[in-house]
């Protein structure tokens, strides 16, 4: 995950290949809560590992529900049988409606038969957010709620202690016109108290009857077959019960598969590539999201499937504007918005009014994000109209703390006029699908041109890789410290027996040899750490010796020869940051920031020194000083790719600055080089 202030997603190109979907978000935490009220044990696999995930399992966790972790996507929950071990506890539930409007209901009924007393609150925005039809319906069945703020939101007070009698004769009435969780959190919690037939009314017309579906079919899985009178009135037969059904697998999220279904329609394939395969949710989902599939077909998407699996092209193109009622797929609608600016015409979302009351104003938010990116958008209550730009400008993406409005404007950067899109506080895709710019980077193409670098040069022990990884960290780009992939040919010599001393790397056999080792690296980079051949050698390959012999080896030609294209294909979506001493010279003279970073020698002798001491290593400031100015003098001597500034590099002397202080300077000169994002 992206945990950095603000994402910049370079100009792509083209798209192909496979993604795997994380578990439906609404799925999830339904069926967390019906297996923590059941009887029986229930083992869920392919459940969301998300924010809005885990503060329900955190919730059912802290009401005495023991649920064990058996890998990041699965989970062992014992059921509590309908009852309540803890009778008094604080629940945090962040942003999520779905944590919050069926907790409310399951509480407040369990509370009332059983006693109890539980407080409901949120994040701010969660505290926005209207839940007053589902507590005037819960109080028409005598449960004790109070409202600890505003009347009609969370934080909420449910239960005062002692059980109160319930009133279950008369159908409860409930609102289904503004979110129809109201409902789902009735249905779930009502077979706990399910002595005698209880049925609830719809009042208004019942919205996102798709997410009632889901409801009811997952009601059924854990053995309560709810009686449907059209889309107004649900009956909870008398003896209903909640049983487990031993496992349960959760499928991809549908809202999720949006974004990957819109990519497949809009980017051109990648060489070799045949489109977009989307793999954990297909035509037969139970989730409603899976309509928007229709919806992007009329747009104009080439889109074939099976029960578990969508396969998308790019059909007809441009794309079809379409005027859309979206009560079915309010989540998903907010993906056509984005796909309506590569439409040929003027784009209209109808009914979908409950934006509104969403995470953020989702009508409002997406007006003015659209509108950044050159588009013409009309507002309405409960519709908006999009006409794609003429002229499109770079945008920075305000993100209002919303997963949905992340995910669905990475897709600008598909932009005609190759544009970058900067995304703001991308980690709030959290909430349902933490990995999508990873999963998005990982099925993209963008020209390598357009793929930017920063290059930081410079000699031994000035900073360069602590700079280079920090202000990697930053953006959220990767690192390459290409002094490792010299240090390794050093090691791997010497592993090998193949002689790297000064006479013998005169010889043009041994320039050979070390050439194809070079070129056949058994090199492997993973979390952090570095294997050479299946051994962890990060400690080894950052000794003296192995610095001193990586020098010698790196000015041989062969071996700069076989490194160079594998230094150029760290060059990866959204970014690079490069480490060495011909990152600007050589291997990217296209660099958008080069940096030539140096320290005097003696600065340079003391922090190695100090590096070395705090590992444990003991070493001499004078060795250190005699040593590092050999290799510098190598370095710069040699004729092939010699350490020396590019002609466009900036100097920066870290002498007397801090390391934050040489971030923030190439911070800077590097915002100073990105667009106007000011649109
Ligand atoms: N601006 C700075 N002020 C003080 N210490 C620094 C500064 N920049 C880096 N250092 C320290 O200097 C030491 C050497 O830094 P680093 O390993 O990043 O250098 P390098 O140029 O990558 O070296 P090499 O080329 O040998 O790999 C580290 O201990 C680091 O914390
Ligand atoms: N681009 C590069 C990077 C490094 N070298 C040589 O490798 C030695 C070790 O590098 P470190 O940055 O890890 O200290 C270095 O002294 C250079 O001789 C190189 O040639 N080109």
């Amino acid at each position: 995950m992206y945990a950095i202030p603000f994402l910049d997603i370079p100009p792509l190109r083209s798209a192909g290949g496979t993604v795997t979907l994380p578990g439906s978000k609404s799925i999830s935490n339904r069926v967390l809560l019906l297996a923590a009220l059941s009887d029986g044990e229930t083992t869920l696999h392919d459940l969301l590992d998300s924010d809005d995930t885990r503060v329900m399992l955190t919730a059912l966790q802290t009401l005495g529900c023991q649920v064990t972790r058996l890998g990041p996507q699965q989970v062992k929950v014992q059921g509590l049988g309908g009852r309540l071990p803890v009778r008094q506890a604080q629940l945090f539930l962040g942003n999520a409606g779905t944590a919050m409007r069926p907790l409310t209901a399951a509480l407040a009924l369990l509370a009332s038969t059983h006693g109890g007393v539980f407080e409901l609150s949120g994040i701010p925005r969660m505290h926005e957010r209207p839940i007053g039809d589902l507590v005037d319906a819960l109080r028409q069945l005598g449960c004790p709620i109070a409202c600890l703020g505003r009347e009609g939101y969370p934080p909420l007070r449910v239960g005062h202690g002692a059980p109160v009698p319930l009133q279950l004769q008369a159908p409860i009435r409930v609102r289904g016109d503004v979110s129809s969780q109201f409902l789902t959190a009735l249905l779930l919690a009502l077979p706990l108290v399910a002595q005698q037939d209880v049925t609830i009314e719809v009042v208004g017309e019942l919205i996102s009857k798709p997410y009632i579906e889901i409801t009811l079919a997952l009601l059924a899985r854990f053995g309560v077959a709810v009686i449907r009178d059209g889309w107004q009135r649900f009956t909870i037969p008398a003896g209903s019960r909640y049983r487990s059904p031993g496992g349960v697998h959760v499928e991809g999220d549908a809202s999720s598969a949006s974004y990957f279904i819109a990519l497949g329609a809009i980017a051109p394939a990648s060489p070799g590539h045949d489109g977009i395969t989307i793999q954990g949710v297909g035509l037969a989902s139970m989730q409603g999201d899976i309509r928007f599939v229709d919806a992007a077909r009329a747009m104009g998407a080439d889109i074939t499937g099976s029960a578990n699996q969508l396969h998308i092209r790019r059909g007809h193109w441009p794309l079809k504007a379409i005027d859309l009622d979206c009560n079915h797929i309010p989540d998903a609608a907010m993906t056509l918005a984005v796909m309506a600016l590569y439409a040929q015409g003027t784009t209209t979302l109808r009914n979908i009014a409950s934006w509104r009351v969403k995470e953020t104003d989702r009508i409002a938010a997406m007006a003015c994000e659209l509108r950044k990116l050159g588009a013409t958008v009309e507002e309405a209550h409960d519709a908006i109209r999009i006409t794609p730009p003429t002229h499109w400008h770079a945008a920075r993406i305000h993100t209002y703390d919303d997963h949905r409005v992340a995910m669905c404007f990475s897709l600008a950067a598909f932009n005609p006029a190759g544009q970058p899109v900067r995304i703001e506080d991308p980690k709030c895709v959290a909430k349902t699908f933490p990995d999508y710019f990873e999963t998005l980077f990982g099925v993209c193409q963008a020209a390598p041109a357009d793929i930017p670098v920063i290059c930081i040069d410079g000699p031994t022990a000035s900073g360069k890789g602590t700079l280079a990884t920090a202000v990697a960290e930053r953006l959220g780009y990767h690192v390459l410290d290409s002094g490792v992939l010299y240090r390794l040919v050093g090691l791997a010599a010497e592993r090998q027996g193949i002689p790297t001393d000064a006479a013998s790397l005169t010889q043009p056999a041994v320039a050979e040899r070390l050439g194809q080792l070079a070129a056949t690296l058994p090199v492997r980079f993973d979390a952090g750490r570095v294997w050479l051949d299946g051994e962890d050698v990060s400690d080894a390959v950052r000794t003296e010796s192995a610095g001193m012999a990586a020098s010698r080896v790196s000015a041989l030609p062969p071996v700069r020869q076989a490194l160079l294209d594998l230094q150029r294909r760290f060059r990866a979506l959204p970014g690079l940051v490069a480490d060495g001493r011909d990152m600007g010279t050589v291997i990217f003279p296209d660099a958008a920031l080069k940096v030539f970073l140096t320290a005097s020698a003696e600065q340079r002798a003391n922090r190695r020194h100090k590096q070395l001491i705090s590992k444990g290593i003991p070493a001499r400031i004078e060795d250190l000083l005699a040593d590092l100015k050999a290799r510098d003098a190598r370095d710069m001597s040699r004729q092939d790719a010699p350490l020396k500034p590019a002609e466009d590099a900036l100097p920066l002397d870290n002498s007397a600055q801090s390391i934050e202080e040489s971030v923030q300077q190439v911070l800077a000169w590097w915002q100073a080089r990105r667009p106007d994002w000011a649109h």
